[in-house]
């Protein structure tokens, strides 16, 4: 007798129904559908949510904004961090301190002298002014529609975001990282999550909970 096909909501490789995948698994998709986003289409979508980023961050206005610096296809906003520096907003990079440890920020200057850390991320050769954020930006390689996040799997920006809960976060993601996962009793849903198409507002989460209807 011949089955019925199965059927996969919303997903585009049959074969593959991402809500059943396991955290580690789900990285793993993710971060190659992340990586074989065309280079024109990824530059295209970079620069739409820079755009995004930029509007957000000139009302906004914090004192320090904790950027990245993109590795393994992450949305590259480089340009965009040094107009923000230039439009007088304060930069810092994170620092893996040890893991299982929060990252600590230290000030960059864009055009700064960097080096590699320990995995191959480049931080700036002079380290000695330590920052604490007001605003962090956080690259997901996933996200859900309550604004959790999936990272790399080491924890850094959780742990970060638990010991400052007042740093407004904000999850940099393409829409193809949209995704469902299980949830660690860790994980701390952001406050935004900018994408090339949308802004997903955790505030606008909590009040579509709320409204009576
Ligand atoms: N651009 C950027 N910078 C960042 C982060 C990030 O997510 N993106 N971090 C966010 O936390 C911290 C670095 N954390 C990272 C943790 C793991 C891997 C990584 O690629 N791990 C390998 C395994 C390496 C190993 O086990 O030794 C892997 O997952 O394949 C990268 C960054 C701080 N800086
Ligand atoms: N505040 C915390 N205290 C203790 N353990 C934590 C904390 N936050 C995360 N962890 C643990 O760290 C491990 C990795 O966490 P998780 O899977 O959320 O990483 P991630 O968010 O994908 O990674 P990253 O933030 O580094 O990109 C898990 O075992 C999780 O329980």
């Amino acid at each position: 007798m011949t089955q019925p096909p199965k059927q996969v909501k919303e997903e585009k490789d049959p074969a593959l129904d991402v809500s059943l995948l396991e955290r580690s698994q789900l990285r793993r998709h993710l971060r190659q559908q992340r990586g074989a986003i065309e280079v024109a289409t990824k530059q295209a979508w970079d620069e739409a949510i820079a755009a995004r980023l930029r509007a957000v961050l000139l009302e906004k206005r914090p004192n320090h904004l904790a950027v990245y610096w993109p590795i393994q296809s992450e949305p590259a906003l480089l340009p965009c961090f040094a107009d923000l520096y230039q439009q007088g907003i304060a930069l810092a990079l994170p620092i893996v301190v040890a893991k299982g440890q929060a990252l600590k920020f230290v000030a960059w200057t864009p055009g700064q002298s960097m080096e590699n850390d320990a995995y191959g991320i480049p931080m700036p050769l002079e380290r000695e002014t330590e920052i604490t954020p007001d605003c962090i930006l956080a690259p997901c390689v996933g996200f859900n529609k309550a604004n959790y996040r999936l990272g790399y799997g080491g924890g850094f920006y959780d742990r970060t975001l638990a010991l400052h809960p007042e740093v407004y976060s904000i999850g940099i993601a393409y829409e193809l990282n949209q995704s469902s996962f299980a949830l660690d009793q860790y994980d701390i849903a952001l406050d935004l999550i900018l994408t090339e198409a949308s802004a997903y507002s955790q505030q606008d989460h909590i009040e579509s909970q709320t409204r009576p209807d």
